[in-house]
Protein backbone atom coordinates (compact mmCIF):
# COMPACT_ATOMS: atom_id res chain seq x y z
CA UNK A 1 0.00 0.00 0.00
CA UNK A 2 1.13 3.07 -0.78
CA UNK A 3 1.12 6.25 1.94
CA UNK A 4 -0.80 9.02 1.16
CA UNK A 5 1.22 12.06 0.35
CA UNK A 6 0.78 14.89 3.31
CA UNK A 7 -1.46 17.52 1.95
CA UNK A 8 0.08 21.45 1.17
CA UNK A 9 -0.82 24.63 -0.18
CA UNK A 10 1.33 25.83 -2.86
CA UNK A 11 1.00 29.40 -4.90
CA UNK A 12 3.69 29.25 -7.82
CA UNK A 13 3.83 32.64 -10.18
CA UNK A 14 0.63 34.20 -8.75
CA UNK A 15 -0.42 37.84 -9.97
CA UNK A 16 -3.40 39.58 -9.26
CA UNK A 17 -4.87 43.02 -10.26
CA UNK A 18 -8.07 44.88 -9.35
CA UNK A 19 -8.87 45.99 -12.85
CA UNK A 20 -5.94 47.78 -14.40
CA UNK A 21 -4.31 48.49 -11.03
CA UNK A 22 -1.58 45.27 -10.46
CA UNK A 23 -1.73 44.21 -6.69
CA UNK A 24 0.52 41.00 -6.67
CA UNK A 25 3.08 40.10 -8.74
CA UNK A 26 4.89 37.14 -8.78
CA UNK A 27 4.32 35.53 -5.20
CA UNK A 28 5.06 31.99 -3.95
CA UNK A 29 4.77 29.95 -1.58
CA UNK A 30 4.71 26.51 0.17
CA UNK A 31 2.51 25.49 3.67
CA UNK A 32 2.99 21.62 4.36
CA UNK A 33 0.46 20.19 6.67
CA UNK A 34 1.12 21.23 10.49
CA UNK A 35 3.09 24.35 10.02
CA UNK A 36 2.37 28.18 10.15
CA UNK A 37 3.04 30.67 7.72
CA UNK A 38 2.49 34.14 8.26
CA UNK A 39 2.64 36.88 5.69
CA UNK A 40 2.94 40.34 7.25
CA UNK A 41 3.59 44.08 4.91
CA UNK A 42 2.47 47.35 5.21
CA UNK A 43 -1.22 48.45 4.55
CA UNK A 44 -2.52 48.13 1.46
CA UNK A 45 0.42 45.76 0.29
CA UNK A 46 -2.18 42.50 -0.64
CA UNK A 47 -2.25 40.12 2.07
CA UNK A 48 -5.97 40.26 2.24
CA UNK A 49 -6.28 39.65 -1.07
CA UNK A 50 -3.89 37.05 -1.54
CA UNK A 51 -5.58 35.30 1.61
CA UNK A 52 -9.11 35.46 -0.43
CA UNK A 53 -7.34 34.11 -3.47
CA UNK A 54 -6.49 31.61 -1.56
CA UNK A 55 -10.29 30.77 0.40
CA UNK A 56 -10.88 30.88 -3.57
CA UNK A 57 -12.94 34.00 -2.67
CA UNK A 58 -11.85 35.73 -5.24
CA UNK A 59 -11.08 34.84 -9.25
CA UNK A 60 -7.43 33.80 -9.31
CA UNK A 61 -6.06 36.31 -12.82
CA UNK A 62 -2.73 34.59 -13.27
CA UNK A 63 -0.48 31.81 -11.58
CA UNK A 64 -1.51 29.04 -9.80
CA UNK A 65 -2.90 27.84 -5.78
CA UNK A 66 -2.62 24.54 -5.47
CA UNK A 67 -4.66 23.72 -2.55
CA UNK A 68 -4.24 20.03 -1.38
CA UNK A 69 -6.21 20.07 1.91
CA UNK A 70 -9.49 18.27 2.16
CA UNK A 71 -10.86 21.18 4.74
CA UNK A 72 -9.97 24.88 4.46
CA UNK A 73 -11.82 27.30 6.68
CA UNK A 74 -11.18 30.91 7.42
CA UNK A 75 -11.42 32.85 10.16
CA UNK A 76 -11.80 36.57 9.79
CA UNK A 77 -11.09 40.03 11.43
CA UNK A 78 -14.74 40.43 12.63
CA UNK A 79 -16.19 37.00 14.56
CA UNK A 80 -19.07 37.51 12.99
CA UNK A 81 -21.41 35.98 15.20
CA UNK A 82 -24.95 35.16 15.01
CA UNK A 83 -26.61 37.90 17.93
CA UNK A 84 -29.58 35.54 18.28
CA UNK A 85 -28.03 32.06 18.87
CA UNK A 86 -25.91 31.06 21.93
CA UNK A 87 -22.01 31.44 21.94
CA UNK A 88 -22.92 27.00 22.18
CA UNK A 89 -24.93 27.54 19.06
CA UNK A 90 -22.46 29.67 17.19
CA UNK A 91 -20.16 27.25 17.73
CA UNK A 92 -22.37 24.51 16.33
CA UNK A 93 -23.58 26.08 13.36
CA UNK A 94 -20.86 24.88 10.84
CA UNK A 95 -21.85 21.08 12.07
CA UNK A 96 -25.64 22.16 11.56
CA UNK A 97 -24.95 22.80 8.05
CA UNK A 98 -22.69 19.48 7.67
CA UNK A 99 -25.69 17.65 8.76
CA UNK A 100 -24.74 16.49 12.13
CA UNK A 101 -27.45 15.13 14.45
CA UNK A 102 -28.12 18.13 17.46
CA UNK A 103 -26.92 16.20 20.67
CA UNK A 104 -23.92 15.20 18.47
CA UNK A 105 -23.25 18.34 17.20
CA UNK A 106 -23.82 20.58 20.58
CA UNK A 107 -21.35 18.12 22.27
CA UNK A 108 -18.73 18.61 19.75
CA UNK A 109 -19.24 22.88 20.14
CA UNK A 110 -19.50 22.06 23.85
CA UNK A 111 -15.94 20.19 23.99
CA UNK A 112 -13.70 22.51 21.28
CA UNK A 113 -15.96 26.11 23.44
CA UNK A 114 -14.18 24.50 26.46
CA UNK A 115 -10.70 23.70 25.05
CA UNK A 116 -10.79 27.32 24.07
CA UNK A 117 -11.22 28.18 27.65
CA UNK A 118 -15.13 29.35 27.48
CA UNK A 119 -16.80 28.09 30.94
CA UNK A 120 -20.54 26.90 31.07
CA UNK A 121 -21.71 30.55 31.47
CA UNK A 122 -19.84 31.68 28.85
CA UNK A 123 -21.18 29.34 26.45
CA UNK A 124 -24.42 29.84 27.41
CA UNK A 125 -24.43 33.65 26.57
CA UNK A 126 -25.09 35.65 23.57
CA UNK A 127 -22.64 37.45 21.47
CA UNK A 128 -23.71 40.81 22.83
CA UNK A 129 -23.44 39.47 26.68
CA UNK A 130 -19.48 38.61 25.60
CA UNK A 131 -16.03 40.13 25.43
CA UNK A 132 -14.10 41.02 22.44
CA UNK A 133 -11.84 38.05 23.21
CA UNK A 134 -14.72 36.14 24.72
CA UNK A 135 -16.23 36.47 21.48
CA UNK A 136 -12.55 35.50 19.11
CA UNK A 137 -12.87 32.41 21.20
CA UNK A 138 -16.44 31.69 20.19
CA UNK A 139 -15.27 32.29 16.55
CA UNK A 140 -12.16 30.14 16.54
CA UNK A 141 -13.89 27.10 18.35
CA UNK A 142 -16.86 27.44 15.83
CA UNK A 143 -13.56 27.02 12.77
CA UNK A 144 -11.80 24.47 14.63
CA UNK A 145 -14.63 22.69 15.36
CA UNK A 146 -15.13 21.67 11.97
CA UNK A 147 -11.30 20.00 11.94
CA UNK A 148 -10.30 22.20 9.06
CA UNK A 149 -6.56 20.96 7.97
CA UNK A 150 -5.69 24.20 6.50
CA UNK A 151 -6.38 27.35 8.36
CA UNK A 152 -6.47 30.96 7.12
CA UNK A 153 -6.35 33.60 9.47
CA UNK A 154 -7.28 37.36 8.23
CA UNK A 155 -5.97 38.75 11.50
CA UNK A 156 -8.57 37.86 14.21
CA UNK A 157 -6.62 38.84 17.17
CA UNK A 158 -6.24 42.26 15.97
CA UNK A 159 -8.95 44.04 18.34
CA UNK A 160 -7.37 41.63 21.29
CA UNK A 161 -5.19 42.95 24.55
CA UNK A 162 -2.33 41.28 24.31
CA UNK A 163 -2.50 39.53 27.68
CA UNK A 164 -6.00 37.57 25.47
CA UNK A 165 -4.06 38.14 22.07
CA UNK A 166 -1.48 35.79 23.98
CA UNK A 167 -3.73 32.94 25.74
CA UNK A 168 -5.12 32.57 21.71
CA UNK A 169 -2.12 31.63 20.36
CA UNK A 170 -1.76 29.37 23.03
CA UNK A 171 -5.05 27.46 22.41
CA UNK A 172 -4.18 27.70 18.34
CA UNK A 173 -0.58 26.15 19.49
CA UNK A 174 -2.47 23.10 21.37
CA UNK A 175 -4.77 22.25 18.26
CA UNK A 176 -1.37 22.04 16.29
CA UNK A 177 -0.23 19.97 18.47
CA UNK A 178 -3.13 17.76 18.75
CA UNK A 179 -3.30 17.60 14.73
CA UNK A 180 -1.10 18.67 11.89
CA UNK A 181 -3.55 21.55 11.54
CA UNK A 182 -1.44 23.95 8.57
CA UNK A 183 -2.05 27.89 9.10
CA UNK A 184 -1.95 30.45 7.30
CA UNK A 185 -1.92 33.82 8.87
CA UNK A 186 -2.00 37.66 7.88
CA UNK A 187 -1.11 40.03 10.59
CA UNK A 188 -0.03 43.86 10.87
CA UNK A 189 1.92 42.73 13.91
CA UNK A 190 5.18 41.65 13.25
CA UNK A 191 6.29 39.92 16.79
CA UNK A 192 2.64 38.28 16.61
CA UNK A 193 3.93 36.75 13.10
CA UNK A 194 7.49 35.97 14.68
CA UNK A 195 5.98 34.12 17.79
CA UNK A 196 3.65 31.87 16.18
CA UNK A 197 4.64 31.30 12.28
CA UNK A 198 7.69 28.85 11.17
CA UNK A 199 8.22 31.02 8.05
CA UNK A 200 7.16 34.76 7.74
CA UNK A 201 7.05 36.33 4.54
CA UNK A 202 7.22 40.17 4.18
CA UNK A 203 5.42 41.52 1.08
CA UNK A 204 5.32 45.30 -0.07
CA UNK A 205 5.50 47.81 -3.03
CA UNK A 206 3.66 48.58 -5.93
CA UNK A 207 2.34 45.73 -7.27
CA UNK A 208 3.61 43.70 -4.11
CA UNK A 209 6.01 41.05 -4.14
CA UNK A 210 7.36 38.95 -1.73
CA UNK A 211 10.65 40.42 -0.23
CA UNK A 212 11.87 39.10 2.94
CA UNK A 213 11.63 34.88 4.04
CA UNK A 214 12.63 34.20 7.90
CA UNK A 215 12.53 31.06 8.21
CA UNK A 216 12.38 29.80 12.40
CA UNK A 217 13.15 26.13 13.32
CA UNK A 218 12.13 26.87 17.03
CA UNK A 219 9.19 25.62 17.99
CA UNK A 220 6.52 27.59 18.19
CA UNK A 221 5.70 26.24 21.58
CA UNK A 222 8.93 26.92 23.05
CA UNK A 223 9.85 30.14 21.94
CA UNK A 224 9.23 32.89 24.94
CA UNK A 225 8.98 36.63 25.15
CA UNK A 226 12.52 37.19 25.11
CA UNK A 227 13.07 34.93 21.88
CA UNK A 228 10.25 36.77 19.72
CA UNK A 229 11.64 40.16 20.80
CA UNK A 230 15.04 39.41 19.70
CA UNK A 231 14.04 37.55 16.47
CA UNK A 232 11.83 40.48 16.01
CA UNK A 233 14.20 43.16 16.23
CA UNK A 234 16.72 40.94 13.97
CA UNK A 235 13.81 40.80 11.38
CA UNK A 236 13.11 44.69 11.76
CA UNK A 237 16.73 45.05 11.07
CA UNK A 238 17.15 44.31 7.69
CA UNK A 239 17.38 46.85 5.15
CA UNK A 240 14.88 45.12 2.83
CA UNK A 241 12.11 44.89 5.52
CA UNK A 242 12.65 47.97 6.88
CA UNK A 243 12.18 49.31 3.10
CA UNK A 244 9.13 47.38 2.47
CA UNK A 245 7.48 49.00 5.75
CA UNK A 246 8.91 52.42 4.62
CA UNK A 247 10.84 52.48 8.05
CA UNK A 248 14.22 54.80 8.17
CA UNK A 249 17.75 53.16 7.80
CA UNK A 250 18.97 51.87 10.99
CA UNK A 251 22.06 54.26 13.03
CA UNK A 252 25.25 53.58 11.98
CA UNK A 253 26.24 50.85 14.06
CA UNK A 254 23.20 49.63 15.64
CA UNK A 255 23.38 45.55 14.05
CA UNK A 256 20.99 42.88 13.31
CA UNK A 257 23.50 40.81 15.22
CA UNK A 258 22.74 42.62 18.13
CA UNK A 259 19.59 40.46 18.17
CA UNK A 260 20.97 37.19 17.41
CA UNK A 261 19.60 34.07 19.32
CA UNK A 262 22.22 31.41 19.87
CA UNK A 263 19.65 28.64 20.61
CA UNK A 264 17.73 29.50 17.06
CA UNK A 265 19.18 32.18 14.69
CA UNK A 266 16.28 31.48 12.49
CA UNK A 267 17.11 31.89 8.72
CA UNK A 268 16.21 35.27 6.64
CA UNK A 269 16.57 35.73 2.51
CA UNK A 270 16.19 38.28 0.59
CA UNK A 271 13.19 36.88 -1.82
CA UNK A 272 14.59 37.97 -5.41
CA UNK A 273 17.85 39.23 -4.49
CA UNK A 274 21.10 38.43 -2.75
CA UNK A 275 20.75 37.80 0.92
CA UNK A 276 23.43 38.34 3.44
CA UNK A 277 22.19 37.41 6.79
CA UNK A 278 24.84 38.76 10.01
CA UNK A 279 25.46 37.02 13.08
CA UNK A 280 23.99 33.95 12.27
CA UNK A 281 26.48 32.42 9.84
CA UNK A 282 24.24 32.02 7.27
CA UNK A 283 24.26 33.19 4.04
CA UNK A 284 22.08 32.51 1.37
CA UNK A 285 21.74 33.38 -2.10
CA UNK A 286 18.37 33.19 -4.46
N1 LIG B 1 -12.40 44.46 -4.28
C1 LIG B 1 -11.47 45.35 -4.57
N2 LIG B 1 -11.57 46.16 -5.64
C2 LIG B 1 -10.62 47.04 -5.96
N3 LIG B 1 -9.48 47.21 -5.26
C3 LIG B 1 -9.31 46.43 -4.18
C4 LIG B 1 -10.28 45.47 -3.78
N4 LIG B 1 -9.83 44.83 -2.68
C5 LIG B 1 -8.64 45.38 -2.40
N5 LIG B 1 -8.33 46.33 -3.30
C6 LIG B 1 -7.10 47.12 -3.34
O1 LIG B 1 -6.01 46.21 -3.42
C7 LIG B 1 -4.93 46.65 -2.63
C8 LIG B 1 -4.56 45.57 -1.62
O2 LIG B 1 -5.62 45.47 -0.67
P1 LIG B 1 -5.59 44.41 0.50
O3 LIG B 1 -6.81 44.63 1.32
O4 LIG B 1 -5.37 43.06 -0.06
O5 LIG B 1 -4.29 44.88 1.29
P2 LIG B 1 -3.84 44.50 2.76
O6 LIG B 1 -2.36 44.35 2.73
O7 LIG B 1 -4.63 43.35 3.27
O8 LIG B 1 -4.25 45.84 3.54
P3 LIG B 1 -4.55 46.03 5.10
O9 LIG B 1 -3.31 45.59 5.81
O10 LIG B 1 -4.79 47.50 5.21
O11 LIG B 1 -5.76 45.20 5.43
C9 LIG B 1 -5.37 47.95 -1.97
O12 LIG B 1 -4.87 49.01 -2.73
C10 LIG B 1 -6.86 47.89 -2.06
O13 LIG B 1 -7.40 49.19 -2.15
Amino acid sequence: MTAQPSPELRVSGLAHAFGPRAVLEDIHLHLPAGRTLALVGPSGSGKSTLLHLCAGLLTLRDGRIANGFARTTMLFQQPHLLPWKSALDNIALGLKARGMARGARLQAAHAMGRAMGLDELALAQFPPQLSGGMQSRVALARALVLEPDLLLLDEPFSALDIGMRQQTHRLLLAEQQRRPLAVLMITHDVMEAVALADQVLVLAGTPARLRWRLDLAQPAARRDDAWVHRQTARLLAQPAVRAAFDLPPLAHGVSPADAHSPADPGTGVAVGGQARIAGDGCEVAL
